[in-house]
C-alpha cells in the first residue's frame, strides 16, 4: 500500500489578536490507499477543521499537505478546485441534496456543472451508482420523497461520481437512526472493499468507528493514535 495523503506539522489558527484560537497544533497524519479510517475526538478538537483542510477547502496556517504526490500547501485556488473535483468526494452530516430535483439529477448535477454540460456518460455513471447504493428503483424520486438513509445513500453516490481516490465524510450518520446508520456504514465498507476508495469518516459514534479498520484520534489539536 502506498501513501495517498499526508499532512505534517499542520497548524490552523482562527481569528486574530485576543480572539486567536489555535485549533490544530502541529498535527501529523497519513492515509494509505484503500484505508477505511474513523476520525475521532472530543467536540471542538478540530475534526471538521482537519477534514476541511484535507478537502482543500481551506489552507492551513502552516504545515505541509501532500496528496497523490502533489504538494497542495502552496497551490493556487484554481489548481485546488481542479484537484478537488478530480480526486476528492464529500459526504456531510446533512445531505445537502437539492429538494426539488430527483435522486439521479442530484447525483449528476455537480459533474454537469463542473463540465458545463450533462453528458450521456455522466448520466449512465449516475444510474450505475444509484443501482450500486441500492436505489435503482428510486432514481426518479425527488429528494423530498426519500427517507433520511436513502438521501444519505444518494449523497454517497454523488460523492463517488468522479471516481475520487479519497472520500471525506463529516459525521455522515449523525442524523440517522441506528438501522439507517448501520446500512450507510455497510455500504461505505463495501465500496471501500470493492473499489479501494479511501474513506476518512469523522464520527462520535463508537459503533461506526469500530466498523472502520483504523481509528485516528484528535486530541488537543494533535493526533494521538492511529
Ligand atoms: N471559522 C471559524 N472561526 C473561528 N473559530 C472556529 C472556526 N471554525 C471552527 N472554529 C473553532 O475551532 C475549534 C474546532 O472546531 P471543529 O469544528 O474543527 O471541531 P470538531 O472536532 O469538528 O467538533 P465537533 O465534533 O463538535 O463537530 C472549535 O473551538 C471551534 O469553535
Amino acid at each position: 500500500m502506498s501513501t495517498l495523503v499526508e499532512v505534517t506539522d499542520l497548524i490552523k489558527t482562527y481569528g486574530e489578536g485576543e480572539a486567536e484560537t489555535r485549533v490544530l497544533k502541529g498535527l501529523d497524519m497519513a492515509l494509505q490507499e484503500g484505508d477505511l479510517a474513523a476520525l475521532l475526538g472530543p467536540s471542538g478538537s478540530g475534526k471538521s477543521t482537519l477534514l476541511t483542510i484535507l478537502g482543500t477547502l481551506m489552507q492551513p496556517t502552516s504545515g505541509r499537505h501532500v496528496m497523490l504526490g502533489e504538494d497542495l500547501t502552496r497551490a493556487k485556488d484554481t489548481a485546488l478546485t481542479e484537484f478537488r473535483n478530480r480526486h476528492i468526494g464529500f459526504v456531510f452530516q446533512f445531505h445537502h441534496l437539492l429538494p426539488d430535483f430527483t435522486a439521479l439529477e442530484n447525483v449528476i448535477f455537480p459533474t454537469a456543472i463542473a463540465e458545463g454540460r450533462e453528458t450521456a456518460k455522466a448520466r449512465s455513471r449516475g444510474e450505475e451508482l444509484l443501482e450500486r447504493v441500492g436505489l435503482g428503483h428510486r432514481m426518479d424520486f425527488r429528494a423530498t420523497q426519500l427517507s433520511g438513509g436513502q438521501k444519505q445513500r444518494v449523497a454517497i453516490a454523488r460523492a463517488l461520481m468522479n471516481q475520487p481516490e479519497l472520500v471525506l465524510a463529516d459525521e455522515p450518520t449523525g442524523n440517522l437512526d441506528r438501522e439507517s446508520a448501520e446500512q450507510v456504514m455497510e455500504l461505505i465498507g463495501e465500496i471501500n472493499a470493492q473499489e479501494k476508495t479511501t474513506f476518512l469518516i469523522s464520527t462520535h459514534d463508537e459503533k461506526i468507528a469500530a466498523a472502520c479498520r483504523r481509528q485516528i484520534k484528535v486530541v488537543d489539536g494533535k493526533t494521538v493514535s492511529s
